[in-house]
């Protein structure tokens, strides 16, 4: 099948990466940004970075995207446009980085990605997570980064709970591969095998080196970053996030839309969704738990903060969020299987 891809121009992952900011913003010809952050990060970053652009001669607003919704996408575009800026710079979590992204795709100006925590793999993708006035899941594909870059220094200071969910994330990618190839087998989809086989090798990579990763070392850390940037290289190459989201990203989605009150991170309940979902792919679930619960993330319910019945609903209606074939397509589930899967899976006791 045909494929027509762009992926990140630059990618660079290394100790210190921050001080590499100001020749890749010269090499695209630009002296003039937008930092799209959060106060919290400013408050750690600001002057470290404000010495390093100042220090270039490059000049650059900051907007504080507190929210990541249509109104901090709003702000950053007027300022992107006041400012005549050439570039977009988002630094930080999974927010300002989305904000980011939409801000200079909708502005058609170059996108820098600098996650500052690895919590999920927004940071090298093209896909911007919003939700719809209903609540529903809004995968908007829009451009890879013109370049990624990852100060493996800032990262490995990150909350362990965000890195933790970034492996929620990664470790996804076993059921929403197995989606997409029952997708193809019973539903006649047509998904590049090239962007399959890269979302694969991301949960692999995370799985077969989880003891390094529950060290959170060095190299835990890179092996992260390496497993994201796979999982992004992926959507961009399959032109959606089909091999990086399915069944267990639609019980995530789930959550989102009938738990608004909840405070799980979206690779903890992807993780917990991983579980439940290589249970009925008849996949070994029991080594995604295990791994799980190295990192420190959710294997339950109770971790999640959910009630039991609103988990049984969010997984009854997972399939009812959006148009993507996945297993939950080819079992019929009721209430009472959903509680014996749960109960057998150790979510809920
Ligand atoms: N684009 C995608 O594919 C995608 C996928 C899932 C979720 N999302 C979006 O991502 C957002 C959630 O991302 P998130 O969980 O990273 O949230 P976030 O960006 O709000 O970060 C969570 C908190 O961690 C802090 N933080 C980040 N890095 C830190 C560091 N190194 N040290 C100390 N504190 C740090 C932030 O300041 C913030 O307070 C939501 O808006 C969600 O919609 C996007
Ligand atoms: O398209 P969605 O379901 O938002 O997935 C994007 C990202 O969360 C994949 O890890
Ligand atoms: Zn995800």
């Amino acid at each position: 099948m045909d494929i027509r891809a762009e992926l990140p121009g630059k990618i660079v992952v290394k100790p210190g990466a921050k001080d590499s900011l100001p020749e890749i913003i010269e090499s695209l010809g630009c002296t003039n940004i937008v930092v799209v952050t959060d106060r919290n990060l400013w408050s750690m970053l600001g002057r470290e970075l404000e010495n390093i652009f100042g220090g270039r001669g490059i000049a650059f607003s900051t907007v504080f995207a507190e929210s990541a919704d249509g109104n901090s996408v709003e702000a950053a575009k007027r300022t992107i446009e006041s400012s005549n800026a050439c570039l977009v710079l988002g630094v930080g979590g999974g927010r300002p980085i989305d904000v980011a992204k939409y801000a200079a795709f909708l502005s058609k100006r170059f996108f820098i990605s600098f996650p500052t925590a690895i919590s999920h793999d927004g940071f090298a993708s093209p896909i911007v997570a919003l939700k719809d006035p209903q609540g529903n899941p809004l995968s908007i594909f829009t451009r890879p980064p013109t370049a990624v870059v990852v100060d493996t220094d800032i990262v490995a200071q990150a909350p362990r709970r965000l890195l933790a969910s970034g492996v929620g994330d990664i470790i996804g990618k076993v059921t929403s591969v197995a989606d997409a190839r029952l997708a193809m087998r019973l539903a006649g989809e047509e998904i590049p095998e090239i962007s399959l086989v890269m979302a694969e090798s991301a949960a692999r990579i995370v799985l077969s080196e989880i003891d390094e990763l529950a060290r959170w070392s060095t190299r835990g850390i890179e092996l992260l970053v390496q497993a994201g940037l796979l999982a992004g290289m992926a959507m961009s190459i399959a032109g959606s996030s089909r091999p990086c989201s399915g069944s267990e990203h639609l019980f995530s989605h789930a959550l989102d839309k009938f738990v608004p009150e909840r405070k799980s991170l979206h690779g903890e309940q992807v993780g917990v969704g991983t579980i439940i979902m290589a249970y009925l792919h008849g996949l070994e679930w029991r080594e995604i738990r295990e791994a799980l619960l190295k990192v420190g993330a959710p294997t339950s319910a109770s971790e999640l903060g959910v009630p039991r019945e609103k988990l049984v609903e969010c997984v009854l209606r997972a399939g009812e969020l959006r148009k993507r074939f996945t297993i939950l397509d080819a079992v019929r589930l009721n209430e009472e299987l959903v509680l014996k899967i749960l109960r057998e899976t150790k979510i809920v006791d």
